[in-house]
């Protein structure tokens, strides 16, 4: 159903994404791992075509994507919702209207400039929220809300574009692991019940393995690694991560039954020193 064929992004001189293939036959769950700069967040942004891709296509159920234009270009980009690491939500404007926003490509300017939304919009908002837990918060603003909670709210948005993709652009990286299991709980339920395909950039190993069907590991552009949890291997991880013997795992963990905020805090450290 979807198709990456020999996708690359260069930027002047630099290829930020070489030659990336892999094909997806069924809605399923997907977690991109690399370092810093391996090229994740270019790739999923040339996915959404936010980005345009120097060369190599796109296929989405056999229509090529990859020069969509104008309102076709739109149209995929909701079928293919994205979320990012800092949730991207009107602050000031209340959390019902935020999700609301999810529906700004289907509506006329005229509706849009007036804040006018459907009632039945505005039900389906609600029971988005609820579905994800944070109905209660829907009359408060955005920035009232912790970070798991915002991170939901941009979920819901999403959902209201009803994607037949989710793409989460490191959707995790700025929570504690508490509100991290929350909302990568929240995506993998999305995929199982709906049977929608995710599509998550993943900064820990340990995430991947529990909550994604597939991981696709990017080193210097490269995908270098496509396969099953259970063949992310110690070894294959430190092939991706690019780290010598010193490499850790435990460094990567976000897990919250073994971790509190400290020994997190530490071992993001030792990681950042893994990976130098
Ligand atoms: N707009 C841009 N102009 C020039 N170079 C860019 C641009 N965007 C990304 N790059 C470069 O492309 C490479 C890949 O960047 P990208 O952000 O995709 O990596 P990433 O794996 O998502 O990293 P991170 O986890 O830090 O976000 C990096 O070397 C980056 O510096």
């Amino acid at each position: 159903m979807l198709e990456l064929i020999s996708l690359t992004k260069q930027f002047g001189t630099k290829t930020a994404v070489e030659r990336a293939s892999f094909k997806v036959d069924h809605p399923m769950m997907i977690g991109i791992i690399g370092r810093s700069g391996a090229g994740k967040s270019t790739l999923l942004r040339m996915l959404n075509r936010l980005s345009d891709s120097t060369d190599g296509r796109i296929v989405f159920q056999g229509n090529d994507i990859t020069r969509l234009k104008g309102s076709s270009r739109r149209h995929w980009q909701s079928r293919c919702a994205m979320i990012f690491q800092q949730f991207n939500l009107v602050p000031r404007m209340d959390v019902v209207s935020n999700v609301l926003h999810g529906t700004l490509n289907q509506r006329s300017t005229l509706s849009t400039m007036f804040n006018l939304y459907p009632q039945a919009d505005i039900h389906r908002a609600i029971e988005i929220l609820d579905r994800l837990g944070i109905a209660e918060q829907a009359p408060k603003r955005a920035e009232a809300l912790s970070g798991g909670q915002q991170q939901r709210v941009a979920i819901a948005r999403a959902l209201m574009q009803d994607p037949a993709i989710i793409l989460a652009d490191e959707p995790i990286a700025s929570l504690d692991p508490m509100n991290a299991q929350i909302v990568m709980q929240s995506l993998r339920d999305i995929h199982e019940q709906d049977n929608r395909m995710v599509i998550a950039n993943l900064h820990t190993l340990d995430t991947a393995r529990r909550y994604c069907d597939r991981v696709i590991g990017m080193r210097d552009g490269r995908i270098v690694f496509d396969g099953t949890p259970e063949q992310l291997s110690t070894n294959v991880a430190r092939d991706i991560y690019g780290a010598d013997a010193s490499f850790s795992e435990a460094a990567t963990s976000t897990q919250i039954d073994t971790l509190d905020r400290e020994t997190a805090r530490l071992l993001e450290e030792a990681k950042a020193e893994a990976l130098v």
